[in-house]
C-alpha cells in the first residue's frame, strides 16, 4: 500500500522559510572571510569532492547538525559554541532552510541561510578551492 506524505517536502520548506533569514548570495559574499561569521557547509562529502568547497567553511553533514550543535551531545563540536552569526548552504538551498530552522530551533543564533547555496555562489564568481578526496 502507498504511504500517504501529509506534510510533504513543500510544506516543510515554506515553514522553515517563514521562520529564517535568507541571505542573498551577493550579500554573503560580502560576510565571507569576516571574523564574526561561520559558513557552514552541510553537502556530503562527495559533493565537496566533486564541486569544491568555500574557503574556510565548516563541513557539516547534515545528518549530524543536531548532535554537533548541542553541547550535551557526545559528538558535540566547539565549532558550534561561538558567539557569532552562522550561515549555513547546501547546493542549492533546500537543505540549508531546513537545517538553519532546526538550528534556530535549538537555540543556535544568530542563524541564516546562503540563498541558491554553493551553486548561486559559483555562478557569481565566489571564492571556491578543491578538495581532496578522503584517503581511505
Ligand atoms: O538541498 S539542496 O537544495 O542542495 S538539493
Amino acid at each position: 500500500m502507498p504511504q500517504t506524505i501529509t506534510r510533504g517536502y513543500k510544506t516543510l520548506l515554506d515553514e522553515a522559510n517563514a521562520k529564517i533569514r535568507t541571505v542573498p548570495v551577493t550579500e554573503a559574499m560580502s560576510l565571507h572571510g569576516r571574523e564574526d561569521v561561520v559558513f557552514v557547509d552541510l553537502r556530503d562529502p562527495r559533493e565537496l569532492e566533486r564541486e569544491g568547497r568555500i574557503p574556510g567553511a565548516v563541513h557539516c553533514p547534515r545528518g549530524m547538525l543536531e548532535f554537533w550543535i548541542d553541547p550535551e551531545s557526545p559528538y558535540h563540536k566547539p565549532a558550534f559554541a561561538q558567539d557569532k552569526t552562522y550561515l549555513f548552504f547546501c547546493a542549492a538551498g533546500w537543505r540549508s532552510a531546513l537545517s538553519a530552522a532546526t538550528a534556530q530551533d535549538m537555540g543556535l543564533k544568530p542563524v541564516a541561510h546562503m540563498e541558491g547555496g554553493f551553486t548561486a555562489w559559483k555562478k557569481v564568481g565566489g571564492a571556491i578551492e578543491s578538495t581532496e578526496p578522503k584517503k581511505t
